[in-house]
């Protein structure tokens, strides 16, 4: 059971962390965006407290749920007895939902984040994708950045629009329709990673945009740069 224990401290530290780089990158501002990170081989997240500015989180703030977005405090272990991990006495994030709907039907993902980042909440809020037009994107996003359906916050609705959007695409970014982007990624830091360049390239596209038509990149050389980069760079 220890190593629940320390597997519950070291994602709450990962995710507490990982919430800096969304300041440092500046697509979030005051509290509106959150990272959550999966407990592996438990059905258990972590994630972000609402309305907690982001200079006040500590690894103890982290609130731990279950996969349908319920904090947990701790578990019965059977022989090993009760372990209690402690929660704080503070509400997971408003987009728990959709992150717990995430985990439940992609068991792949280990981390998901949302942000409301200015570029590319502006391409969701026309509900238009983004043109697969920058090598970057053939490295990261294997095509266009999707968009997906309009959908209130506070049930299944939003993870069920992310889930619908992101299982057919090798995008790990989709942007919300009016909303914003939801990233995932194998781990929290990946799809930290996904919701950085899903802004760069909002930006990038956008500014092109305001210059003349970007020029298409074509299908064959997508995959390749993908492939790639998914397999080679950085190994
Ligand atoms: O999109 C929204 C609200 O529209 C959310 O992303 C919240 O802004 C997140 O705040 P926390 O509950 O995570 O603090």
């Amino acid at each position: 059971m220890s190593s629940l224990l320390e597997s519950i401290a070291k994602v709450r530290r990962d995710v507490c962390d990982l919430h800096a780089e969304l300041t440092r990158y500046e697509l979030v501002v005051w509290t509106a965006g959150n990272v959550s990170g999966r407990i592996p081989g438990h059905d258990l997240m972590v994630i972000k407290p609402s309305g907690v500015s982001y200079d006040q989180l500590t690894p103890e703030l982290m609130v731990v749920t279950d996969l349908y977005g319920t904090p947990v405090r701790g578990m019965n272990t059977g022989s090993a007895g009760t372990v209690d991990w402690g929660n704080p006495e503070l509400s997971p994030s408003s987009d728990t939902a959709a992150h717990a709907y995430v985990y439940r039907h992609m068991p792949e993902v280990g981390g998901v984040v949302h942000t409301h980042s200015t570029y590319a909440t502006a391409w969701a809020a026309r509900g238009e994708e983004i043109p697969c037009v920058l090598t970057m994107m053939g490295d990261e996003f294997g095509g266009p950045i999707p968009v997906g359906p309009f959908a209130l916050i506070g049930d299944d609705s939003i993870g069920q629009g992310i889930v619908e959007t992101l299982k057919n695409s090798n995008s790990p970014a989709v942007l919300m329709q009016n909303h914003g982007p939801f990233t995932i990624g194998k781990s929290a830091r990946e799809a930290v990673k996904a919701a950085v360049m899903c802004e760069e390239v909002a930006r990038t596209v956008h500014i092109s945009r305001q210059l003349g038509e970007p020029l298409p990149i074509d299908q064959a050389k997508i995959e390749s740069l993908y492939k790639r980069y998914q397999n080679v760079y950085g190994r």
